[in-house]
């Protein structure tokens, strides 16, 4: 039993003399978590931390109750993670199964389990006709799916999603976010995304940031609520996000 997923307080990355986080404080537990926040907000910087591929300047962060500055926890909790970069490398020569076979691996499972694990995770991207396709003959959306699909394959107790449904099409996404959902029944699911039907439709909170900092914390209604009619946007969240964003940018 985990107690708390990720505990992160007054974390601060600097790149140079521009401080992409600024002592930002986030706790997550099980559940499908949305990050939302405007472009250069530290969303992909966040997700790079908590995926243990970013060091902090300084600060708190614990992921899966174990410490990030202990070095011998990291492989631990690597083994642990589930990460989906919002540009991720791959070799465009191997199949879609040997891609998903060698993140398996490096995540340290046992051997007897791979292939069953492989093929499962390939089957909840919907991508297992695709199997023993090449990467670099997939679409790009079918290819995102490869990438969540390598992110999965662990079972994971952390999933980072960065930006999973860019390039996905419609009934995709559908689908994809049904398995955020039952994902995120036993596990913290982190989804940096800049669509806001995501966030209605598969995160059970939201949290918003904007300049290194964590500026809205809710449900997707209460972030709603918060547009009052104030901010501008098609959509009552929009509203919510725009009010939210103007009233931060006003402190
Ligand atoms: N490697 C880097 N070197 C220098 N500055 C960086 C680096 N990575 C990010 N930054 C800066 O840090 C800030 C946060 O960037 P980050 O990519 O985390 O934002 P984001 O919220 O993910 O944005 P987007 O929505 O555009 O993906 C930006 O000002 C960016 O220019």
């Amino acid at each position: 039993m985990i107690g708390t997923h990720v505990d992160v307080r007054d974390l601060v990355v600097r790149f140079g003399k521009r401080a992409a986080l600024d002592r930002l404080d986030l706790t997550l537990d099980t559940g499908v978590h949305g990050l939302l926040g405007p472009n250069g907000a530290g969303k992909t910087t966040l997700m790079r931390v908590l995926a243990t591929v970013a060091t902090p300047t300084s600060g708190h962060v614990s992921l899966l109750d174990h410490e990030l500055g202990d070095h011998g926890r990291l492989r631990q909790v690597r083994r642990r993670l589930g990460y989906l970069p919002q540009q991720f490398g791959y070799y465009p020569r191997f199949t879609v199964r040997e891609f998903v076979e060698y993140f398996a691996w490096l995540k340290e499972m046992p051997a007897a389990q791979v292939p069953t694990a492989v093929d499962r995770a390939i089957e909840r991207v919907g991508l297992l006709d695709r199997a023993d396709e090449r990467l670099k003959k997939l679409s790009g959306g079918m290819l995102r799916r490869a990438g969540i699909a390598q992110a999965i394959v662990n079972d994971p107790d952390l999933l980072l999603l960065d930006e999973p449904t860019a390039g996905l099409d419609p009934e995709q996404r559908v689908a994809f976010r049904e398995l955020l959902r039952t994902i995120g029944v036993d596990a913290c699911v982190v989804v940096a995304t800049h669509l806001v039907e995501d966030v209605t439709a598969a995160c059970t909170d939201v949290t918003l940031i904007n300049d290194g900092r964590t500026v809205f914390r809710g449900t997707h209604e209460e972030l709603a609520a918060a547009g009052n009619d104030a901010g501008t946007g098609d959509s009552a969240i929009e509203r919510g996000y725009t009010a939210v964003l103007r009233a931060a940018r006003q402190r």
